[in-house]
């Protein structure tokens, strides 16, 4: 099996609030966005990255390719405002409409191989799939200060990355989805509205998006207990 990944890392990282883009943050001595990579330039499946950045760290990310001698980085994109914007430049920088592309955020150094396998299985199949977890607390619908409903957890789940597509699928919602000036916040979302059916591959809640500052407690404790392990 083999996909090209689109990596993204386009962000401003605001509610991490660091100061910086929190693709920078170093974890263990590398920055997240190093992690991240790392686990496609380590997966045989994995062909080729796409790496979407800020046009004003573009030169950075080149500099950190070859500092990391990272392999398979085929391009460095800039992105766009919002985060489709930016997946949107990245599945321009592709042209194999049959291949199969991964979709994954920059902020998620712990996405498993094993998982990212299942998915990209998943994906060739049906020609979309998701990574998803469970959700563990009970979720309330709330309006005005009130809440109005408590939702039925049995259907609820949460969605991560890397989410998998056939690429002449996902460029297609990705152009209408432009075109009708439609925002997800995901890129399966676009898929569900352009009615394709989107499979679920059950994920690890280690997988974590790095978004507010107590995520990265989180993150060393996976870090930790990885050494352990070792
Ligand atoms: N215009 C954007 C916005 C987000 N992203 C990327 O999409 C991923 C998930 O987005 P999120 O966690 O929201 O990151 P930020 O937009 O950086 O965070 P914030 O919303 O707190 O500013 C991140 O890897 C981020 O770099 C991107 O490439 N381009
Ligand atoms: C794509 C995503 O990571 C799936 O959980 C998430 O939707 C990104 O959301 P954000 O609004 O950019 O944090």
């Amino acid at each position: 099996m083999d996909y090209n990944v689109i990596i993204l890392a386009a962000g401003q990282g605001k509610r991490m609030n660091a100061g910086k883009n929190k693709q920078w943050i170093e974890l263990d001595g590398m920055p997240v966005i190093a992690h991240t990579v790392k686990v496609f330039e380590q997966d045989p499946w994995c062909a080729r990255i796409i790496l979407v950045g800020n046009e004003r760290e573009i030169t950075l990310l080149e500099e950190f390719r070859q500092f990391y001698s990272y392999r398979k980085i085929m391009k460095i994109v800039p992105g766009g405002k919002e985060r489709q914007d930016s997946v949107h430049e990245g599945l321009k920088a592709l042209d194999d409409g049959d291949s199969l592309v991964l979709i994954h955020d920059g902020a998620r150094p712990f996405a498993a191989e094993k998982d990212i396998h299942a998915l990209a299985e998943k994906a060739a199949e049906t020609g979309a799939a998701v990574l998803a977890v469970p959700v563990k607390d009970t979720i309330k619908h709330i309006s005005e200060g009130q809440v109005t409903h408590t939702m039925d957890r049995s259907s609820l789940w949460a969605a991560q990355t890397p989410q998998a597509f056939r690429l002449s699928l996902i460029k297609k919602a990705h152009e209408q989805a432009c075109t009708e000036g439609y925002v997800g916040t995901d890129d399966a979302s676009l898929a569900e509205k352009y009615n394709l059916t989107v499979a679920v591959v059950e994920g690890d809640y280690r997988n974590i998006k790095l978004t507010t500052a107590d995520d990265l407690l989180f993150a060393k404790a996976i870090l930790r207990e990885r050494q352990e392990a070792h």
